[in-house]
């Protein structure tokens, strides 16, 4: 079997990535991501635009000094300026590169640089020779290639592989190609340049119809060996490729591609966690590779499925991209086999199949409420029920408790007592002590309040309340807990369940002692 092809990974994360509005990076921030793009084994960091401004030469310059294992790029116009002081911000680079670009398609030649077809390939072999003046190592993007007419791309591209060209950069700019036309392009042009061999053909796509990272591939296919793309798919507009789904695929699909990357992809999620740390651009959950759900089963049967095989829905292994693992999320779509394996890790063992039965049915009508159920959901309902199935007097059958400016606030309660429903009403200092109130009118337990607090079991304005209360009884002290999305109701459960207690004394019999 012959040996793949180097397929090189350009990361353009500080360059094409901080033409994101609202993306741009100080001189430490891109030398900390470029840092973390060198342990990812990137082969080129394009580190900046350096003729743009000071502060980004000096970024560029930064950069070439702290990278090492990574070659550094600097991108530049067909401008002696530009080329020289991409060269200048390059000079301490351990490995330097030149990227010099104009733009080949009518509209841009006519439109933006007001320049002949003629006098723009001048301009770019002028440019090329002038980099490589400087460094060995020079790029050269037709900017617009993708809307470039084929027979000028095909001139222009021999004339600066003759000027000292090493590596041919395809750039579909404004994201207008499709897969299959992209591939043709790469395979077109390297069957016509008669000196193609003499230069890597590369492509850079945008994603303005969302085919940044198809039509990068399909290049690839095509022969293209260097792929440009960002962390997350950052840059400008609608973003460039995005390196973890172009290095995924090729690595997850072997079968179809004759290359691969060099790259750590266990430092993916590190890159992507880091670049939208310090860009502000946040991750959606749905990303492929670096989403939080990229890698987590909500719904029954896929969680049946990845706990009996994990390959039944899953293509990669989390580990693989630098997830600690992969996740299953516990929701109003989970199954049974999901909710017992989560409560065996969380080591609760449940005693019988009806006690599973019954934290099972728990589960589903809080994730009526919920949208994710966490550890602590669990390890709340599970207490629950197993309080619920120790034979317990008093139960909660329902509650409607009103508080309204300016007016007392009044509970009133349905509890079975012993099995036989028995309603009752108080009104109190606020609503909890209303409640409060109109349990223990009902149940008599004789008991003092000592404690009562409220925690929030996990984040956000859905998440339940945990709640815990203490009653005192002849010098006996008795702990009751109860949880829901709905504080009241915690708070009436936790009463209630502190009252089980105390109507239990032969099971708890240690005065002074807190019965939790
Ligand atoms: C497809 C891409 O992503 S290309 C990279 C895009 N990135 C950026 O533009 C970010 C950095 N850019 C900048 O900071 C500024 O645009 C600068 C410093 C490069 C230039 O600034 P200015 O000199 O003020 O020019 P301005 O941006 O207004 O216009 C661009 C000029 O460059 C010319 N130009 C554009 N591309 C090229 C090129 N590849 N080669 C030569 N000239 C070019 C334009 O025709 C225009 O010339 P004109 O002033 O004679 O009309
Ligand atoms: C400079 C080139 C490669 C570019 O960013 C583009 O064409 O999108």
């Amino acid at each position: 079997m012959s040996a793949k092809d180097h397929l090189i990974i350009f990361d353009t994360t500080l360059r094409d990535g901080e033409q994101s509005p609202g993306a741009s990076m100080t001189r430490d921030e891109k030398v900390r991501i470029a840092k973390a793009l060198e342990k990812l084994r990137v082969d080129v960091i394009e580190a900046g635009f350096p003729i743009a401004s000071p502060g980004d030469f000096e970024a560029v310059k930064a950069v070439a000094e702290a990278v090492k294992d990574s070659r550094v790029c600097g991108l530049a116009r067909a401008l002696e300026a530009d080329i020289d002081r991409a060269g200048e911000a390059l000079k301490n680079a351990n490995a330097g590169r030149i990227h010099t670009f104009i733009a080949t398609s009518p509209i841009h030649m006519e439109k933006k640089l007001r320049m002949s077809p003629d006098q723009v390939l001048e301009q770019a072999v002028y440019a090329v020779k002038r980099a490589r003046n400087l460094t060995d190592d020079v790029e050269f993007s037709p900017e617009d290639a993708g809307r470039s007419e084929i027979d000028f791309l095909c001139r222009i591209l021999e004339a600066v592989i003759d000027a000292g060209a090493r590596t041919l950069n395809i750039p579909d700019t404004v994201g207008y190609n499709i897969p299959d036309q992209f591939g043709s392009l790469i395979a077109t042009l390297r069957a016509r340049i008669p000196n193609a061999d003499k230069a890597i053909f590369s492509v850079h796509c945008h994603n303005d119809l969302g085919l940044a990272v198809a039509n990068s591939l399909a290049a690839v296919r095509n022969g293209a060996r260097q792929v440009e793309c960002t962390i997350n798919g950052l840059g400008e507009r609608a973003g460039n490729a995005a390196l973890e789904e172009i290095v995924m695929t090729v690595r997850t699909r072997q079968d179809l591609f004759d290359c691969d990357t060099r790259l750590d992809t266990t430092q993916i999620m590190n890159c992507s966690r880091l670049v939208s740390g310090i860009t502000g651009f946040a991750v959606q959950p749905n990303k492929a590779v670096v989403g939080a759900n990229a890698f987590a089963h909500e719904s029954g049967i896929h969680q049946d499925g990845v706990l009996k095989h994990r390959e039944t829905y899953e293509i990669m292994r989390a580990q693989d991209v630098g997830w600690s693992e992969n996740r299953m999320v516990l929701g109003k779509h989970s199954g049974r086999n999901a909710f017992r394996a989560r409560l065996q890790e969380l080591g609760v063992v449940l005693g019988s199949e009806e006690e599973l039965n019954a934290a099972f049915a728990r589960f589903k009508d809080l994730a009526d409420k919920k949208h994710e159920i966490f550890d602590e959901d669990l390890q709340a309902l599970v207490t629950e029920t197993t309080l619920e199935t120790a034979n317990e007097r008093v139960k909660l059958v329902s509650m409607r408790v009103c508080s309204e400016t300016g007016e007392t606030p009044s509970a009133a309660l349905v509890l079975a007592l012993d099995g036989e429903e028995r309603s009752g009403t108080a009104t109190g200092g606020g609503p909890v002590d209303a409640t409060f109130k109109a349990i223990e009118g009902l149940v008599q337990t004789g008991s003092t309040l000592k404690l009562y607090s409220v925690n929030a079991i996990t984040s956000g304005t859905d998440a339940q309340g945990e709640v815990t209360v203490r009653l005192e009884k002849g010098g006996r002290i008795v702990n009751g807990q109860g949880a829901d999305t709905d504080i009241l109701v915690a708070s009436a459960k936790a009463y209630i369940n502190a009252c089980n207690k105390i109507l239990h004394p032969a099971e708890r019999a240690h005065p002074q002692a807190a019965d939790v």
